[in-house]
């Protein structure tokens, strides 16, 4: 794998974050919210697996969960010295509490939540993540989510994607970002 990320420069906050569990819609959403701002749009997994020229379920395989989540850290630290962008985070992005304060300096964080129920539906099938797989019954899915509950409750807005399409979350979150950005 390729080496460090250039060094970040502090960011001017103009920025729009979305966090949340697996499947709650970061990257479908980010996409269009993007568009919709007028923003450019970056998803922090995407820019992983460009760096690393592998794909995440590889990065997990061959190096572990702690390397992907050093790549993870270096790519949020390289993101933040930007403006004007929606981030898509992975999952995952939200525990360390360094990566936390970085996002929050970043810009404005969104939270994304749906119930467990709903992310199993949205992503029956999936073999791209690969905690759905070392995590494959839906009581330790849970569990892992709870765990991370504090971590996504560490934000802006929070936003409940069940029942909504994926352009009424992109609506609602846009009103927000015109009224406190
Ligand atoms: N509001 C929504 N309603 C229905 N399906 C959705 C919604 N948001 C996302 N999805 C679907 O859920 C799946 C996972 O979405 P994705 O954007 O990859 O989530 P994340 O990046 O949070 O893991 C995709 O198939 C996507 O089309
Ligand atoms: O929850 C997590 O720890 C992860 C979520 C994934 O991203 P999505 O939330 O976009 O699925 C991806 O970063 C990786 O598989 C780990
Ligand atoms: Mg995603």
């Amino acid at each position: 794998m390729r080496g460090i990320w250039s060094i970040s420069v502090p960011s001017d906050g103009r920025n729009v974050v979305l966090t949340g569990f697996m499947g709650t819609g970061k990257s479908t959403v980010g996409k269009l919210l993007a568009k919709r701002l007028g923003y450019c749009f970056s998803d922090l997994d995407a820019l992983i697996v460009g760096r690393a020229g592998i794909s995440i379920n590889e990065i997990f395989e061959r190096y572990g969960e702690q390397r992907f989540r050093e790549l993870e850290t270096e790519a949020i630290r390289f993101l933040c010295g930007v403006s004007g962008r929606v981030v898509a985070t992975g999952g995952g992005a939200v525990i360390a509490p360094r990566n936390r304060e970085l996002l929050r300096k970043a810009g404005l964080v969104v939270n994304l939540t749906a119930s467990l129920e709903v992310i199993l539906c949205r992503l029956k099938g999936d073999r791209e993540r690969p905690l759905l797989k070392s995590n494959n019954t839906p009581e330790a899915l849970a569990a892992l989510m709870a765990g991370r509950e504090d971590a996504y409750a560490d934000a802006d807005l929070r936003i409940d994607t069940a029942g909504k399409s994926v352009e009424d979350v992109v609506t609602e979150i846009a009103t927000f970002v015109r009224e406190h950005q």
